[in-house]
């Protein structure tokens, strides 16, 4: 079986920083220590409002990582644009409220056809890998495929709120429907949000992803146990979900 890839999300080491107005701690110090305790990628979500991750950090990393930046953005033109400058490895277009806690649900890939085809050929033409933030649902898997997007990542944020084992169960179900979807459509599938150290296992079983991205839970349990442990923990649990553990 395939390995599993690991983006760290390194979003809330911004908001800690940004909480008193300090140069620390840097996400960019984070990105070192999550790649040196295993992350296979860094991810950070340049929002409208900069609530977390600023430019610099990104311009930063972009220069600094090395292994594969993902830049998660809003489709805009200012972040179209930001992202044919910096040139991320990839980058994930998702939706964006300004008022939302975290982002809430995936794109609506089709009802948006023709902004985000064009979206998808701006960044391709700037050699960026495109990944399209959808829900597990075939209409926009079938989107993300007229837009000629070579990745989707599913987002898991159902999967993680369910409040019992049934509802988890048939968000799991849902999950794995939409991703064998994809996968024999020819798309390259990712998955995250909310995923966390108790709910990884099931989602990092299903054979067809390719890498998941993860941030807040693996920045939540730095607080106590140190970053590199908090990744090398996680990456860890997503290894023996592989490996049938
Ligand atoms: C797109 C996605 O699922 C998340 O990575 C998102 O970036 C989370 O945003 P916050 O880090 O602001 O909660
Ligand atoms: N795209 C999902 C991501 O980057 C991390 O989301 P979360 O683990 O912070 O919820």
């Amino acid at each position: 079986m395939s390995t599993l890839l690991l983006g760290v999300n390194i979003d809330h080491i911004a908001t800690l920083r940004n909480a008193r107005g300090t140069n620390y701690p840097d996400p960019v110090h984070a990105a070192d220590v999550a790649e040196r305790a295993g992350a296979d990628g860094i991810t950070v979500h340049l929002r409208e409002d900069r609530r977390h991750i600023k430019d610099r950090d990104v311009r930063i990393l972009a220069q600094t990582i090395n292994t594969r930046l993902n830049l998660e953005m809003a489709v805009t033109d200012e972040m179209l644009s930001i992202a044919e400058e910096v040139k991320p490895v990839f980058c994930c277009l998702v939706p964006e409220k300004r008022e939302e806690l975290t982002t809430e649900g995936g794109l609506d890939v089709a009802g948006n056809l023709a902004v985000m085809k064009h979206a998808c050929e701006r960044l391709a033409a700037a050699n960026i890998l495109v990944s399209l933030f959808i829900d597990a649902d075939k209409k926009q898997i079938d989107a993300a495929v007229e837009c000629g997007a070579p990745y989707i990542e599913i987002h898991t944020g159902q999967y993680a709120e369910a409040t019992s084992e049934a509802e988890l169960e048939e968000e799991l179900a849902r999950l794995v429907e939409g991703i064998e979807y994809a996968d024999k459509l020819g798309l390259k599938v990712n998955a995250g949000h909310g995923l966390h150290y108790h709910n990884v296992k099931p989602i990092a079983a299903i054979p067809q992803l390719i890498e998941l991205n993860i941030g807040h839970a693996i920045i939540a349990r730095a607080a106590f146990d140190g970053l590199a442990t908090a990744v090398a923990d996680m990456r860890k649990l997503m290894l023996e979900a592989r490996s049938g553990v």
